[in-house]
């Protein structure tokens, strides 16, 4: 029997005489039926919540006794150091998946309508979900509880009442640590009629209350309420490229991590060996991003900015917006491979050139073209083809050693007439001798000097260190791309600090320069031929364990062979794929996912493309939010060089961050921005209506530090709790700050204890992130300060989840003066 709760709003199924052999529930004629149904209910799915922690728990354990045998273990033929390896990894990472799942093990049910659950479950027609799979191995491995990801667990996020999809009653539970504290039902079978399905929400309640929740300096993740077109996207085909566009708050994000999550899941074989890459704006937003993989038991994905693609260099420096707008540009390129080319130069006319000895040779202009153009042709990188040009030249010179020796020896012996039946023997130095002159060259400082003078070996660092703060050297690479006031914005002191906008083009130049790699070639074959047999170890040890539980663990030989595996284990067998991925320029992902994807160069996605050129790719982001000069208004400008028309696009709609009121304010923005424009629709209304005031430029900084203060005890009295940010232009950030920082410090951490309650920031610092309470100041400033500034005004006004202030300095811009906003409403 279903029955309404009055208090909580929530259809709960009432069973009064239920009874759990563990949970007895005991009725108290103070306490209303339906709160003891409640209750009863609880104290149910409390026994099923515990045993399956108590599943988790043996698992571990299981887990964690196989590594220490593993760790324990030593001497043994090589075979068995392999193997030992292998198992101390595979244990490593599957104790880790089992801890990251503590919290939320099982968040839901799905009670099928007799015969419709999809899965075996023995007459039972009930499933819970959860984020990992747990199989009962003494009854034939029957699921104790489905991973999220699987096909089985689908309906849980796509059922609706139009639609039930076999779907009787879908049950979100709420846990505490290891608690089971509430209960959301939808009972789904009632008929389409009886239900309000405002905006098709899949779980309202519980989705009500996930939105709700305060708001810490890290991100959530949202697997037990995803919903139908963020499901869609999720478990989207992995091949191609995918755009999600959405406005803000969208779940583009979530629905990112959630999906190289599901990937990894159901095309494991194929992305462990090669790994997922996320790519994200900056550091900040990493961090904030940071702990939604491994919370779905995911630890194998590299997190990155572009600016950390290249391994060994930490991109600190700043450049100005102009000069990383120009540094984006595609011209780039061309500006690269003239700076390249401009490195292989002939002399003047000849080259004198003293060996050891005191011999002084010639080379000429001549020669040095020839073999200039010998080793352009090649169509080689710079330092692969460096060894044609050094060849010709050496050959050239030996050339003319020889000779001079030859007419050196002649001219020291006295002149002998041949007599009649002698013949002249050819010439005195024979091939060993052209061997050992060439080698002696080769060898020569002189001759190392001039071929590095004419075609130097060169690191991308070296190059375009050289570049940049060579005025001469930058006027002729960049003739003919660049305006003069363009190349000279790029003009810096040589040590600077290298930037994010300088690695794609490092990243440029490493392709354009090459590398001699020939014996790091001859050791990773080395290495190959080792891994082979660590991996047969591996799948040895995998079949001796029959404890292990996981199916696809057991069944290891089905999926994977020796080669496959020695592939994924190339390098060291104890690093992930991300890990290896970090040390090598040249490592290409399984799947790229980026994130506020609006705001890369073009040169920028050189580089992504370059490291997925299976185009994998599930790119994410809001053109209408694009901040950064050298970002995109268009996806199909950035994907048609490498793709043209062959990618899709999907939508998302629903706004679940920002209430309605806020999104009104921030829609007259956007309509400002471009009135073709749609701002998503939110989900919720907070109630709050957004408050706007003004203060002056000498009394700002203490003004926000009143409001700051009320916002704070507001949210303190609303929310018990939460956290604020304060954004602003680049100018204010410094004053704030320090007009700030006891506020802060007073404020302390936020809920996880890691991160500060309080924070100011630019904008472009605050992109992807949210907050429950934002203060924007002057954002007429922000609006003037770069071209895309109305896009960051957009962008400060959608960070709140549920409290909005802005503070003027100056007469408000149109959008946000209330009269727009009054007379949209008017018209
Ligand atoms: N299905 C969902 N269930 C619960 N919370 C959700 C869901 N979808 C999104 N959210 C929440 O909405 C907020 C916004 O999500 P997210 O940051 O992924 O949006 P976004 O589209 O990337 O936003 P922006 O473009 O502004 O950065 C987050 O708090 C996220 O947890």
């Amino acid at each position: 029997m279903e029955s309404l709760d009055r208090e909580s709003g929530l259809l709960v199924s009432v069973s009064p005489h239920h009874r759990e052999p563990d949970n007895t529930v005991m009725f108290d004629p103070r306490i209303s039926e339906p709160e003891q149904a409640r209750s009863a209910e609880i104290a149910a799915e409390q026994g099923y919540v515990s045993m399956l922690y108590d599943r988790l728990d043996a698992e571990r354990e299981l887990a964690d006794r196989r590594l220490s045998d593993a760790l324990r273990s030593s001497g043994g033929p090589p075979q068995a150091a392999a193997e030992r390896e292998a198992a101390t990894a595979t244990y490593s990472d599957r104790l880790a998946a089992l801890k990251s799942v503590e919290q939320g093990l099982c968040f839901g049910r799905l009670d099928f309508a007799d015969g419709s659950a999809n899965v075996d479950t023995d007459d039972d027609p009930t499933i819970y979900i959860g984020r990992v799979g747990l199989f009962d191995e003494s009854d034939d491995y029957r699921p104790l509880l489905i991973d999220w990801r699987a096909p089985v667990a689908r309906p849980f996020y796509l059922a609706t009442a139009a639609s039930p999809q076999g779907v009787r009653r879908r049950r979100h539970i709420r846990t505490l640590s290891r608690k089971v504290v509430g209960l959301d039902d939808e009972v789904l079978d009632l008929g389409a009629g009886e239900h309000n399905d405002h905006l098709g929400l899949a779980g309202e309640a519980a989705l009500l209350s996930a939105l709700e929740r305060r708001r810490t300096g890290e991100m959530s993740d949202i697997v037990s309420t995803i919903q139908a077109e963020q499901d869609a996207i999720i478990r989207a085909d992995l091949g191609g490229v995918l755009v999600v566009q959405g406005g803000p708050g969208t779940g583009k994000t979530a629905v990112a991590l959630h999906r190289a999550a599901y990937l990894l899941y159901t095309h494991r074989r194929q992305l462990t060996t090669r790994g997922v890459l996320v790519v994200g704006p900056n550091s900040t937003f990493l961090r904030y991003i940071g702990q939604v993989l491994p919370s779905l038991g995911e630890t194998g994905v590299m997190l990155a900015t572009v600016g950390e693609l290249y391994p060994g260099l930490s991109a600190t420096g700043l450049d100005t917006p102009e000069a990383a707008e120009i540094k984006g540009r595609i011209g780039m390129t061309e500006v690269l491979a003239k700076a390249v080319r401009d490195r292989q130069i002939v002399p003047e006319d000849v080259l004198e050139v003293t060996v050891e000895g005191g011999e002084v040779l010639v080379l000429d202009r001549a020669t040095c073209e020839l073999a200039r153009s010998k080793a352009r042709e090649t169509l080689r990188p710079h330092n692969l083809a460096r060894r044609v040009f050094s060849d010709r030249v050496l050959d050239a010179l030996v050339e003319v050693s020889m000779n001079q020796l030859e007419s050196h020896v002649l001219d020291d012996l006295p002149e002998i007439p041949l007599s009649g039946d002698e013949v002249d023997s050819g010439p005195m130095l024979d091939s060993r001798d052209r061997a050992t002159i060439r080698q002696e060259l080769a060898e020569d400082p002189a001759v190392q000097a001039v071929l590095q003078e004419l075609w130097p070996k060169l690191t991308p660092q070296e190059l375009l260190s050289d570049l940049l703060t060579d005025t001469e050297r930058l006027a002729s690479a960049a003739s003919g791309v660049l305006t003069e006031a363009e190349w000279r914005t790029l003009l810096r002191r040589p040590g600077s600090l290298w930037t994010a906008a300088d690695v794609p083009l490092l990243d440029e130049l490493a392709e354009l320069l090459g590398e001699d790699d020939t014996e790091a070639r001859a050791r990773r074959e080395r290495q190959r031929r080792e891994e082979r047999a660590y991996a047969e170890g591996v799948l040895h040890v995998l079949e001796q364990d029959e404890e292990i539980l996981d199916e696809e663990v057991v069944r290891v030989r089905d999926v994977l062979d020796a080669e496959l595996l020695a592939e994924r284990q190339e390098a060291r067998s104890d690093l992930t794929a991300a890990q290896r991925a970090a040390l090598d320029r040249s490592w290409t992902f399984g799947h790229v996912i980026v994130d506020e994807a609006q705001e890369l160069s073009e040169m920028d996605w050189r580089v992504l493309m370059r490291r997925c050129p299976s185009r994998s790719m599930t790119l994410v982001g809001d053109v209408s939010q694009t901040g950064s000069a050298a970002g995109t208004s268009s996806w199909d400008r950035v994907l048609r060089p490498y793709v043209e028309d062959r990618w899709r696009l999907r939508e998302l709609t629903v706004n679940y961050r920002t209430p309605a009121e806020i999104m009104e304010l921030a829609s007259a923005v956007l309509a400002d921005i471009d009135p073709g424009l749609t701002a998503p629709t939110s989900v919720r209304e907070s109630g709050i209506e957004p408050w706007r005031r003004s203060s002056s430029p000498g009394s700002v900084t203490a003004d926000v530090r009143r409001w700051v203060d009320e916002e704070l005890a507001a949210l303190t009295e609303e929310r018990g709790g939460g956290t604020l940010a304060v954004l602003c232009p680049a100018a204010l950030e410094g004053p704030l700050s320090a007009e700030l920082a006891e506020v802060q410090a007073a404020a302390g951490a936020d809920d996880t204890g890691d991160n500060p309650r309080v924070s100011v920031l630019t904008v472009d610092r605050a992109k992807g992130l949210e907050f429950d309470a934002v203060i924007v100041v002057d954002p007429e400033s922000i609006a003037t300060a770069t071209a895309r500034g109305l896009n960051d005004v957009y962008v400060a006004l959608t960070r709140a989840t549920q409290r909005l202030g802005i503070v003027h300095t100056a007469p408000p811009m149109p959008a946000l003066s209330g009269e727009q906003g009054a007379s949209r409403a008017a018209g």
